[in-house]
């Protein structure tokens, strides 16, 4: 199967992007996992699919799929690239498109220069639906790993997130405590996790260990499930400039209930063919 396809990032988390509308794409984990390793394939973190609808509401569908083969809900930084990718083709001539994905709806305004908002959906609080094991809801919970208890927060952006607070990004366990807790019993679809550090009510750092790739330079449903973890202990404002490894995005979520929209850059890198 020979595909076209536009290599794109947003703030440094790759994507291979795959007009299904325009041509035939039948791929398996064994090809998805081709196309995202980066000696053998294209390289990425996330494969990207661009689909005809099936909800009338919605413009296009949009399916992403993690380097390791699997089919995942949401990805932030995709759909920023999605929207830029739709356009470029010349699929759509909208600036404010409706996506739909396998958490539902998302809401993606093309802004000036490579700035795109994403209406992210509102964030899902209560533990069996993030999906995570906890007897009630709270801002926190105890989770120990290998012996030792951290507090966590779990957060669902339609995918899973753990958000734990650290005083220094830079020297975060990530690469011990994301592997452990990304595949901790408490999160029965496993979950991606975040280390953020509060650098005052407005700013803060983040890394983010994702489900099914690893580290990534940046992480947009991370981004927005840190935002939200820490404004329901008002930690942050309803407004927060996230700062992670890749560059920074803007998050506004203004409580329970309410949508969190995220802001940021989509750029693309270059077009290839590649013979699968
Ligand atoms: N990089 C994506 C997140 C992908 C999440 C994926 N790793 C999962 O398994 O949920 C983002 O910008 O939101």
């Amino acid at each position: 199967m020979r595909l076209k396809f536009t290599k794109m990032h947003g703030l440094g988390n790759d994507f291979v992007m795959l007009d299904a509308i325009s041509q035939r794409v039948k791929l398996s984990p064994d090809k998805i996992r081709r196309l995202a390793d980066r000696n053998l394939g294209v390289g990425c973190d996330q494969v990207l699919l661009v689909e005809a609808p099936r909800n009338p509401d919605a413009d296009f569908r949009y399916r992403i799929y993690n380097a390791d083969g699997s089919e995942v809900e949401n990805c932030g930084n995709g759909a920023r690239c999605f929207a830029r990718f739709v356009r470029e083709r010349r699929l759509t001539g909208k600036n404010q498109l409706t996506v739909e994905t396998a958490a539902g709806l998302l809401r993606l305004s093309l802004l000036e220069r490579d700035q795109v908002s994403v209406d992210m959906g509102v964030p899902v609080l209560e533990p069996a639906d993030v999906p995570f094991d906890a007897d009630r809801r709270a801002p926190t919970y105890p989770l120990e790993v290998d012996g030792e208890v951290y507090t966590v927060s779990a957060v669902s952006m339609g995918n899973p997130h753990a958000v734990l607070l650290v005083e220094d990004v830079a020297t975060a366990p990530v690469h011990k405590l994301g592997p452990l807790i990304e595949r901790h019993a408490r999160f029965p679809n496993r979950v991606n996790v975040g280390f953020l550090q509060l650098d005052s009510p407005e700013e803060a750092r983040l890394r983010v260990f994702e489900r099914g790739v690893g580290e990534t330079r940046a992480c947009g449903t991370g981004a927005c499930a840190a935002a939200v973890a820490a404004r329901l202990r008002d930690l942050v404002d309803d407004s927060v400039k996230i700062h992670l490894p890749g560059g920074a995005l803007t998050i506004h979520w203004s409580g329970p209930g309410q949508p969190v929209t995220m802001t940021g850059p989509a750029t693309t890198v270059y077009h290839g063919q590649i013979v699968l």
